[in-house]
Order: structure tokens, then sequence, then C-alpha cells
């Protein structure tokens, strides 16, 4: 049986200044994430990926085309609605964590959750069970700043999909780690999907951890294309 269409992104055109500064950076980008799967999109510097994470994210507004979540298509939704689906549908993972520094690593994944209305006591116990699962249950009661670089993305991570969103999406998010800490945070997201079920899109200029994905694409000339 064929994984449902988690995210779909048909003809989708985003531009940036107008008249003669015109800059087009999406034109006519189709793509299909399905849950289970693991993309990687690998492109160079400038050519659209935070653009297309963002616009996928419901962060941007795209200038043309379509962005469907969960077969709910985005495009005639007030602020409102897309900040609902944000908070319900997508994990977002950055270079950089991110994390509230007066809290404990355990109460920035319990955040999200009490902000959707979990009772404290679920949302302790669902943050407690991602740590253990992300291999740092021992760090729970730990500040961002005493933890590791790989430590902290790995609670970025887990507060990322604390909601149990359909997609995840990442922004290089092991930019900023050296190479084996980026491969034992990408097995542990790997991990967590392939548990979850949930569909993530993952933008990296790690060629290494691009070829442990399911799938790679690229953007070449404002459209998403497939690598083999
Ligand atoms: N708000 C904005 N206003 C004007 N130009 C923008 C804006 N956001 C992005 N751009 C431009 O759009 C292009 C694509 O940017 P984007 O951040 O999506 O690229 P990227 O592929 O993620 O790059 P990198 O790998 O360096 O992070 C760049 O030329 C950038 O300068």
């Amino acid at each position: 049986m064929t994984a449902r269409v988690a995210l779909q992104l048909s003809g989708v055109e985003r531009h940036y200044g107008q008249g003669e500064t015109l800059l087009a950076i999406l034109k006519g980008a189709d793509f299909t994430l399905r849950s289970g799967e693991i993309v990687a999109l690998v492109a160079p510097s400038g050519t659209g990926k935070s653009t297309l994470l963002h616009v996928a994210g419901l962060l941007e507004r795209p200038d043309a085309g379509e962005v469907v979540i969960n077969g709910q298509s985005c495009a005639h939704l007030n602020d409102e609605q897309r900040t609902a689906i944000r908070r319900n549908e997508i994990g977002f993972v950055y270079q950089f964590h991110h994390l509230l520094p007066e809290f404990s690593a355990l109460e920035n994944i319990m955040m999200p959750q009490l902000i959707a209305g979990l009772p404290k006591a679920e949302a302790r116990v669902r943050a407690a069970q991602l740590l253990d699962y992300m291999r740092i249950g021992p760090r729970a009661e730990h500040r961002p700043s005493e933890l590791s670089g790989g430590e902290q993305q790995r609670v970025a991570i887990a507060r990322a999909v604390a909601n149990a969103p359909l997609v995840l999406l990442a922004d290089e998010p092991t930019g900023n780690l050296d190479p084996e800490t980026a491969g034992y945070v990408f097995e542990a997201l790997q991990a967590l999907v392939r548990q979850s079920g949930l569909a993530a899109l993952i933008a990296t200029h790690n060629h290494d951890l691009a070829a442990l994905m399911d799938r790679r694409v690229t953007i070449e000339d404002g459209k998403v294309r497939e690598l083999g």
C-alpha cells in the first residue's frame, strides 16, 4: 500500500523584490512527501532551500501555486487557520537549536504541548519519553547551556515532534555539528521518523547524510528535481 501524502507542493512560485530587483526563487516547484519517508534537500547555497521549507511550513505564502498538508489545501486559509495547521501538523528544526535558555531540556519539550492545551502531567510524560528515545534521558533537568551541541539538537528535534506532527521540516539541522555528532543526531532523527511514521524533509549540505535518506531532491532553476 502506498503511504499517504503528508505534504504536496504544486506549481509553487516565490519571488522577492519587484520590478528590476525582482528575484524569482521558486518558479513552479512541485514536490510530494509521503508519511514515513525522509527526503534530503540538497542544493547549492542561495537556490531556495530555506524558501521552500518556509513555504512548505506555512511560514511564508507562495506567490502562486498551492501547498496541501494532509489533504487540505492551504491556499485560501487565513493567518489564524495557517497557524493552527502549523502548530498541529508541522515541526521545525533549524541549524541553531533556538531552545529557551531559562528552561530545562524537559520543559523545552513540554512547552509546545502546553501551548496546544495538553495537561502538564501528560506533557511531562511525553517529554520524558522523547528524551529517552533520543538517548538523553539523564539530561532532562539540564538547561540548554549545560548541553553539548549534539544534545541541544536532539532536544530541538524532540521539541519539534512533541505534538506528533505529520511533517518535520529541518533546515541544516546538523550543519553546526562535527561529522561524528551529526551522524548520531541524524540516526536519532531517523529512528524517530521510523517509529512515528512522520514525513521529513531535511535541507543539508552534508552529502554523506543525504546518502542515508530515502530520497534526494534538489532545486534547479526554481523547480524541485529528483536526484538519483
Ligand atoms: N526576505 C527576502 N528578501 C529578499 N531576498 C530574499 C529573502 N529571503 C531569501 N532571499 C533570497 O532568496 C535566495 C534564496 O534564499 P534561501 O535562503 O532560500 O537559499 P538557501 O538555498 O536556503 O541558501 P543557504 O544554503 O545559503 O541557506 C537568496 O538569494 C536570498 O538572498
